[in-house]
């Protein structure tokens, strides 16, 4: 039984964790982004154009690598962004952990948002392998394919705010949290199936007492790759009720208040406990630089069709993805 640890770093302003895997022999080291909601491992190919300035791969390089032929893929994530390309199979090492023939997914089309990310080579996709988008076959996230080597079929996401945070496979580091880690089971209705997906039945806000949400609870998943928790337009307007300066820009799209507000915390049911995302994690950033006006780090998901717990919430606990019990564990830290 193996376990791994692998660390991962923040950039500024909490928008991605870069974490650096290995790929092909020898080992091609590769910047990416840990993605819970997505099935893809894909990387931007050497003879990609737009790639430069990004570190890239070459599996003409790796004597390891192998063509799949007849795969093909594309992906577009939630802020628009895609990408797309052919498939390769090759050694890929993330912390100590070897899987030995991953899908490892060439892109040869890079959206802009990806060409102008010098930061990151590609994602590592996390969520469920049933919707990886390699075509005419799927193929099996990194760990779908090392699970069976862990110790626990889980891995763990512990993401901090402004500095770096770590994922581990196979194992729930004690230390890493404090109290008991509240358990959810995952929803497997259609809208969410493939996805760390969870319902919480409750929220507050600052020390409001808890609002059973009742017929209206919140399905949401639970996503590193997106920065900021989306939720019902219902909690989201009572949460800025208790922001005096905030309002609903239509020009930044989203809530914005003034920098120097004192912003209350926003407490979300999971399970038997609830997590407490601090008022501090809610302002996200100045709307542009030297304003003084702010963006919120809670937003409404009118128009993406589910609920994102992404990195806002994600930071403020030790998150387990429990693919061995099909459940999603919070706990505080
Ligand atoms: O689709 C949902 C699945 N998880 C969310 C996600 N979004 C990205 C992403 C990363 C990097 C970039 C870019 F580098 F800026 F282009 C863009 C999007 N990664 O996960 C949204």
């Amino acid at each position: 039984d193996e376990q791994g640890t692998v660390a991962t770093a923040a950039t500024t302003e909490d928008t991605e964790w870069i974490t650096s895997i290995s790929v092909g022999t020898p080992a091609q080291t590769l910047p990416m982004d840990f993605d819970t909601g997505s099935s893809d491992l894909w990387v931007m190919g050497a003879s990609t154009s737009g790639t430069s300035g990004h570190t890239t791969y070459n599996a003409n390089t790796s004597t390891s690598a192998e063509a799949m032929s007849g795969a093909t893929w594309t992906i577009s994530y939630g802020d628009g962004s895609s990408s797309s390309g052919d498939v390769y199979t090759d050694v890929v090492t993330i912390g100590n952990l070897t899987v030995s023939q991953q899908a490892v997914e060439v892109a040869t089309t890079l959206s802009s948002e990806f060409t102008s990310d010098t930061a990151l080579s590609g994602l590592v996709g996390l969520a469920m392998s049933s919707i990886n988008t390699v075509k005419p076959t799927a193929q099996q996230t990194w760990f779908d394919n090392i699970k069976s080597n862990l110790a626990s079929p889980l891995f763990t996401a512990d993401l901090k705010h402004g500095e770096q945070g770590s994922y581990n496979f196979g194992y729930i580091d004690s230390s890493a949290y404090t109290g008991s880690i509240y358990y959810a089971d995952l929803v497997t209705s259609s809208t969410y199936a493939g996805f760390w997906s969870f319902v919480s039945n409750g929220y507050s806000v600052g020390s409001n007492t808890t609002t059973t949400t009742g017929s209206t609870a919140v399905t949401g998943i639970a996503d590193t790759g997106t920065t900021l928790l989306m939720l019902p337009d219902a909690v989201v307007a009572a949460y800025y009720a208790e922001v005096s300066s905030a309002v609903d820009s239509e020009q930044e799209g989203g809530y914005i208040f003034s920098c120097d507000a004192t912003l209350p915390d926003f407490t979300f049911n999971v399970g038997e406990g609830s997590i407490t995302v601090p008022g501090e994690y809610l302002n996200f950033e100045a709307i542009s630089t030297g304003s003084s006006s702010c963006y919120g780090g809670l937003q409404s998901d009118s128009g993406i069709g589910i609920s994102i717990f992404g990195d806002v919430a994600l930071k403020a606990a030790l998150v387990v993805f429990d693919s061995g019990n099909s459940r999603l564990g919070w706990a505080a830290k």
